[in-house]
């Protein structure tokens, strides 16, 4: 079987350095063939997001375009209904056929995974990686640790043997970063320089991004 694919949805408001350390964390120690950063059009389970889809496109496209092993994947924003993964996972498995798939999360998404639509048919399509987060420890209620406790491996080979069904935790450094941090620093008028790729500073700045005055 060829080596699966990494997948890491987010807002992505804008992309950041925990977003691609965790993918670069993901693909060694996974031996994943790439991992595609796939910006949501219409998040589920949060508030629209400060700014506009193709924005926060153009900032992936220039972290991928900076990150060798990075590649940015669109196909969310090209639907107009809410950005559920499960539709996305089943998309990319039509693609894909048996080539394993790894759908990325941070502990904060697994801990709410059961509100997630479909979220029981998730394991069907992808396995699912997911990243320790400061300030969330794997406290999972009832369900999730169950779901936990039936598909959990640290065996990276079983996520190479099969195109889905297990849950692996990364082992990687947490990072104290998020994206609302971000645009409240630069709202704040602030210098961000370090938390994202310099290549998104500038985009940032040249489009006048969270300064409160575009989006
Ligand atoms: N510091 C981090 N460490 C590990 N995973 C993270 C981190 N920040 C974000 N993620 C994960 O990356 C994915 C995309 O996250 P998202 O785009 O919502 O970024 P965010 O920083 O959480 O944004 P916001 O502050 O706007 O909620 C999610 O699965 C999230 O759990
Ligand atoms: O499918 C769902 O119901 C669902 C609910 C919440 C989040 N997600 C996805 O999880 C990823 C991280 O979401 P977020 O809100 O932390 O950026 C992103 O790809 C979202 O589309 C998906």
């Amino acid at each position: 079987m060829t080596a699966p694919i990494g997948l890491l949805g987010g807002t992505f408001d804008p992309v950041h350095i925990a977003h691609l350390r965790t993918a670069i964390v993901a693909k060694e120690q996974l031996g994943l063939n790439e991992v595609r950063l796939l910006p949501n059009h219409i998040p589920p389970h949060r508030a629209t997001p400060d700014s506009a889809p193709a924005h926060r496109l153009a900032m992936v496209r220039l972290a991928a375009a900076a990150t060798p092993g990075l590649v940015a994947d669109e196909r969310e924003l090209t639907r107009s209904t809410p950005s559920y993964t499960v539709d996305t996972l089943a998309a990319l498995r039509a693609e894909q056929g048996d080539r394993p798939l790894c759908f990325i999360m941070g502990m904060d998404s697994l801990c709410s995974l059961d509100k997630w639509h479909r979220w029981h048919e998730l394991l069907e399509y992808a396995h699912l990686v997911v990243s320790h987060r400061p300030g969330w420890k794997p406290k999972l209620n009832t369900r999730l640790t169950a779901l936990l406790e039936h598909h959990g491996t640290q065996d990276r080979e079983r996520l190479h043997q099969t195109p889905a069904g297990h849950i692996f935790l990364l082992n990687n450094p947490e990072l104290e970063v998020s994206s609302t941090q971000i645009r409240n620093s630069i709202k704040a008028g602030n210098n961000p320089q370090y938390l994202l790729p310099e290549a998104v500073a500038n985009y940032i700045r040249q489009q006048g991004l969270y300064t409160g005055t575009m989006v």
